[in-house]
């Protein structure tokens, strides 16, 4: 994604050819103004009318890159206002009209330097004197922006630090813009290897060092290392953890069976796509933007990770205790918003004729369960309510066959997804989180009849929220049983064309467990957890 003409070579090399192969074909436009050094060089400048050298120099000053501007812009209101950057950044290049590769150096520019923040800091940290958390935070956001262009996209040193100055000029100041320049000269001191052994040689420990390395928060780091041990994985596995935190995922689509064939070429017009790893559902999406996919425009498919159709999947084909005696299943998904589960859950229902009932508590997030959902045969889904699930299991005890409780967590399985996620979480979440888990919990055990099965899942593998919240609810019962997790899970994996299914790896030996953990950087999903429960 690294424009080549902001003098970046980075890792998307394939792509980076394509970007200039299409340039050569289109030179008219903007993002052609650059320079060799990754300035944006205005119209009329590039057409020769006026030099930059000919101007005040308080208009000068104003005239910083909009790429670096988009990418200063949104890390501003991330921090300011907890917005999502990935909400902010698309909206705001289409305003601004930034397009092509300008666009695509400043996703990798915001993204990136969101992403290894933790490593920046680090190094900042050597480079200023004082603690960073002095420092005005729109500085320190203009010092990452510019560490991330020397150290993570190799944008030439003399242009990613005039360029980051120019930014902080315009933006914060001409006293801040010296103490930029100045710390930026230090961190272009030394190459990203140099700093890595730097860093890690200043650490506390190995852990620690890592997580700085890597670029977690030293309490996530740990609860991770905890999680892989707990799973029955090697906690040594860590480091390839991490780094699989700081890989954006490819883009994974759910065909919701019955609705979406993967043959029918209408449903995925020209979408470049391949067969998912795990999930018969899954279909990955090689470059196109999804929201070109036919099918996922009308809900017959939509964008869902691997893990999680996976877990959804086994939930409706694992056996009951005993049959509902010849009237339909009745399904719940007790947290269904944004709708993704829910979406599957209904398609399956719908082929085994099913019900299901989508709750949510939040209202708008109850309005896209309803979006999700759109696709869906009528007559399948009986009501997307909004409602405490908290109440279910006393309101409609023993009510339906399957019940979802995809409980609200702490996403640390999903940390690459969102890129500013990991600085926002804090040890406290994990307390209020946990008390609402085991009450979500118990109530979906209270609303399956005896013989009726719940999944509980979460996009974390913290054992607080995973293994301690099914501990600690069952501790308080005896008329629950723990299902084969694994065995259900691998009896949904897709089957190839020549009869074989994938070997899903899992611990095994005294490591075995009936729950079932997966890993970014072992399975390639997010870290979702399943335990599957029934009713006595
Ligand atoms: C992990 S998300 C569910 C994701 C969803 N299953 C999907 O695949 O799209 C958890 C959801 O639980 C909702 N939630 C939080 N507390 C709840 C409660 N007490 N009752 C019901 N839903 C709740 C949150 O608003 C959030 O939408």
């Amino acid at each position: 994604m690294n424009g080549g003409q902001h003098g970046a070579g980075g890792a998307g090399h394939g792509r980076h050819h394509h970007d200039r192969h299409q340039d050569r074909r289109r030179p008219d436009r903007e993002d052609d103004r650059r320079d060799s050094r990754g300035r944006q060089r205005s119209a009329a400048r590039s057409r020769g009318e006026r030099s930059a050298s000919r101007q005040a120099p308080g208009q000068r000053a104003k005239r910083t890159d909009p790429a670096r501007t988009a990418a200063f812009d949104v890390l501003r209101e991330v921090d300011e206002s907890d917005a999502y950057a990935n909400l902010v950044l698309p909206p705001l290049l289409a305003d601004r009209r930034i397009r092509g590769r300008d666009a695509g150096f400043a996703t990798e520019l915001t993204y990136g330097t969101l992403r290894m923040r933790g490593r920046y800091d680090a190094i900042l940290a050597d480079c200023v004197d004082r603690p960073l958390d002095e420092l005005d935070p729109a500085v320190l956001d203009v010092l990452r922006l510019g560490t991330h262009q020397l150290l993570g996209m190799r944008v030439p040193s003399h242009a990613a630090v005039s360029e980051t100055v120019a930014l902080a000029r315009g933006n914060v100041g001409t006293g801040p813009a010296q103490f930029v320049n100045a710390v930026l000269r230090r961190v272009s001191e030394a190459g990203p290897q140099e700093w890595l052994e730097r860093i890690t040689a200043g650490a506390a420990d190995e852990l620690a060092a890592l997580a700085a390395v890597e670029s977690h928060p030293l309490w996530i780091a740990r609860s991770l290392r905890e999680a892989l041990a707990g799973h029955g994985r090697d906690p040594g596995e860590i480091g390839a953890l991490l780094a699989a935190d700081n890989a954006a995922p490819r883009v994974t689509l759910v065909a919701r069976p019955g609705l979406a064939d993967v043959s029918d070429d209408d449903a995925w017009h020209d979408a470049d796509l391949v067969p998912g790893r795990w999930a018969p559902t899954a279909l990955v999406l090689d470059g196109n933007d999804p929201g070109t996919v036919p099918a996922v425009r009308d809900g017959r498919a939509g964008v869902q990770d691997e893990g999680s159709q996976l877990v959804t999947l086994a939930l409706a084909g694992v056996p009951l205790g005993e049959t509902a005696g010849g009237r339909p299943e009745r399904w719940l998904d007790l947290c269904a918003g944004p709708g993704g589960k829910s979406a599957l859950l209904a398609a399956l229902a719908a082929q085994r004729e099913a019900t299901l009932v989508a709750n949510e508590i939040q209202p708008h997030r109850a309005r896209l369960v309803e979006r999700a959902l759109a696709a869906i045969p009528d007559g399948v889904v009986e009501e997307v309510r909004i409602g405490d699930g908290r109440d279910v299991g006393t309101d409609e005890p023993g009510a339906y066959d399957r019940v979802l409780v995809d409980a609200p967590c702490t996403g640390l399985g999903a940390l690459r997804r969102r890129p500013e996620s990991r600085w926002r979480r804090t040890p406290a979440d994990l307390a209020t989180l946990t008390g609402l888990q085991r009450e979500l919990l118990g109530s979906a055990l209270d609303a399956v009849r005896p013989g009726g099965v719940v999944a509980y899942v979460t996009c974390s593998p913290v054992l607080a929220e995973t293994q301690l919240v099914v501990t600690d609810v069952l501790r308080r019962r005896d008329d629950v049983e723990r299902l084969d997790t694994p065995q259900a899970v691998r009896s949904v994996l897709r089957t190839a064309p020549d009869g074989t299914t994938p070997d899903l790896p899992l611990p095994s030996g005294d490591s075995a467990r009936d729950d079932v953990q997966l890993w970014p950087h072992v399975h390639g999903t997010d870290a979702m957890h399943l335990t599957l429960l029934r009713r006595r």
